[in-house]
């Protein structure tokens, strides 16, 4: 009720999803108060005390250590949210070097770094009954940054991916979203190439009425876009998804499955 939604809890910053926009408490402006502030944790509690404590731990020692920030919680609790509002909060903190070539090098990290969220979540997320963009796997996020503390570079590592949601749904539940996004986003002629019939109905494709902000396949083809995935080789990728609806697959991976072995 009083809009607050962050709290210290000792060293550990307890977050509250609020279930609502609130554009104000992620402005870059706001990012650059808590960069500057002489003691950020005298601010009010924030995720940007979080990260803003953290990148200072590196400054601040003689020989660099390596920093963790570990984002736990139930699911819908915001953890995805968080990850992103820090890599946003890095990539605004992390990245003013001295020379315009290096600053356009620094732009370029950045903008692969924020791209790879579109794609792991298309791949990777899903609706399911407590979250419309949960995630199915768990990741280990590795932001690098040179002597000079700007980012260089990162690495994702991740884990523990819900592979039989390929072809198994709880009711109510759906398939990963980057299915429905190729069914409602390709051309015709892709259709044709990536084997989907206009209006065609999958078995395992089920809740495809329920339009989400997650089903937008051309967010997702930009961001592979400036990953390096060219457009030969994301067709090659849909094309694979798309084969691997037809009931002939469908029915293989049933039978895997009943048979107790990998889907
Ligand atoms: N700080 C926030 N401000 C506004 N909306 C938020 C915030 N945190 C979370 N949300 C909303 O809550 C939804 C669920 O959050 P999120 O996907 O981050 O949960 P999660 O903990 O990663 O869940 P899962 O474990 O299922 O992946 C988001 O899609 C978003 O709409």
């Amino acid at each position: 009720m009083a809009d607050t939604f962050y709290t210290n809890a000792g060293c550990t910053l307890v977050a509250l999803n609020p279930f609502k926009p609130v554009p104000q408490l992620y402005s870059p402006e706001l990012m650059r108060e808590y960069h500057a502030a002489p003691q950020p944790q005298k601010l009010k509690p924030h995720v940007f005390t979080v990260g803003e404590q953290t990148y200072r731990n590196v400054k601040s020692l003689i020989e660099p250590v390596n920093q963790s920030i570990v984002v736990s919680g139930e699911s819908g609790a915001g953890k995805t949210w968080t990850s992103r509002c820090l890599m946003k909060f890095y990539a605004v903190v992390a990245a003013s070097p001295a020379s315009w070539e290096s600053h356009k090098i620094a732009e370029r990290i950045e903008q692969r770094i924020l791209n790879s969220n579109p794609v792991m979540e298309a791949f990777g997320n899903a609706c399911t009954l407590r979250n419309n963009n949960s995630s199915r796997f768990g990741k280990f996020i590795q932001l690098q940054l040179n002597r000079a503390q700007q980012m260089t570079g990162a690495a994702v590592q991740t884990y523990l991916l819900q592979k039989t949601r390929v072809a198994c749904q709880a009711s109510s539940e759906r398939n990963f979203h980057i299915f429905y996004q190729i069914c409602k986003g390709a051309s015709e002629d892709e259709r044709l190439q990536w084997h989907l019939p206009e209006g065609a109905a999958f078995s395992w494709l089920p809740n495809p009425e329920r339009s989400l902000e997650e089903d937008c396949f051309e967010v997702t083809r930009e961001a592979m876009l400036h990953l390096g995935i060219d457009t030969p080789t994301q067709n090659n990728i849909f094309k694979v998804l798309g084969q691997g609806k037809g009931r002939e697959s469908w029915e293989r991976c049933s039978c895997f499955l009943q048979e107790g072995g990998p889907p």
